[in-house]
């Protein structure tokens, strides 16, 4: 398995070798070592792509086997040659604050100093009103920690499940509901890419890691993405979850919810937010996902064909 050298993704893929161990497989690790980890250029100007590309490249030279990845850094254009083969069940999907003196989001005076290098991040925190000033960062999960606990920062937005992973979760000061603040769409989930050519290995990997609720989620949110033409990096969030509902009988059936929001233009240059949501039937997911795309563009979504990749 080839992982990148950040703690996070030894962990995720950790994670993952744990789980084929325990179904008796024998893994070993390899590092690779991607241009985006040696840059601490703004992401928005090298692409997210920069981590992900450096690893298939090693799955299709044949120097690795299995790759894993954040699922919500993957651009959604499949590659050549590579399957994504499983879905293991998705962590908490939501964002989390790490705020100075314990303060949740709504106890931040106007005017503090809130951390994010992501446009969804920084778009939906404008959109709440509250008078905050959004300072762009990036770096690793220390890095960005550190700019509060050092005091240059008031705040920062993390993905929970990063936190989590690392073993960091007690920092956080408040689980922001997705009401304010929806997700990357896959946030907290992973993607387990073997070569197409393995179709052993493919079956092997899907009949033990894969998770048929994430899966379903996933699908809606990156097809919604999709739609909308945008990249990981735009100023789009989505939330898909498996929740029961009745059908026409009466009888309690498992359906998506998908939430989603994306950036119009404001006045005044000032970031908006539309937002929808809908329900489907769970073979539904990449409709669902496809129709909620095109409820945020009739509602003004912004053209996002510039940060796709
Ligand atoms: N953008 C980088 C990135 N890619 C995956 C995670 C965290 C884990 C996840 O969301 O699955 C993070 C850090 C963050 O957004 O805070």
């Amino acid at each position: 398995m080839g992982t990148r050298g950040s703690k996070l993704a030894l962990t995720q893929t950790g994670t993952v070798a744990d789980a084929l161990r325990a179904a008796g497989v024998e893994v070993e690790i390899v590092k690779v070592t991607t241009p985006g980890d040696k840059s601490l250029a703004p992401i928005a100007t090298i692409g997210v792509g920069v981590f992900t590309s450096a690893l298939r490249e090693a799955l299709l030279r044949g120097e690795v086997d299995v790759i894993v990845h954040s699922y919500k850094d993957l651009p959604t254009a499949p590659e050549p040659g590579i399957t994504l083969a499983a879905v293991p069940p998705r962590e908490d999907p939501r964002d989390a604050l790490i705020a100075r003196d314990g303060l949740t989001l709504g106890e931040l005076p106007p005017g503090s100093t809130v951390g994010t290098g992501a446009a969804r991040r920084t778009a939906q925190l404008r959109a709440l009103g509250l008078g905050l000033e959004i300072v762009p960062i990036r770096g690793n999960i220390d890095t960005r920690m550190r700019k509060v606990t050092d005091g240059e920062l008031d705040a920062v937005v993390l993905a929970r499940a990063g936190l989590a992973r690392v073993g960091l979760a007690e920092v956080i000061t408040e689980t922001l509901d997705p009401i304010q603040m929806l997700p990357a769409p896959a946030q907290g989930a992973l993607a387990v890419e073997c070569r197409s050519a393995d179709v052993e290995l493919e079956q092997l990997l899907a009949s033990t890691l894969d998770d048929e609720g994430t899966r379903a989620a996933v699908t809606a949110e990156r097809a919604m993405l999709a739609a909308l033409e945008a990249g990981c990096s735009a100023p789009v969030g989505a939330l898909a979850e498996i929740v029961e509902d009745l059908d026409a009988e009466g009888k309690v059936v498992e359906r998506i919810s998908l939430r989603g929001t994306a950036a119009v233009d404001g006045e005044n240059g000032a970031v908006d937010m539309v937002r929808a949501s809908a329900l489907a039937d769970k073979d539904q997911a990449a409709q669902l996902g496809k129709d909620l795309a095109a409820e945020l563009l009739d509602l003004g979504a912004g053209d996002f064909s510039g940060t796709a990749q």
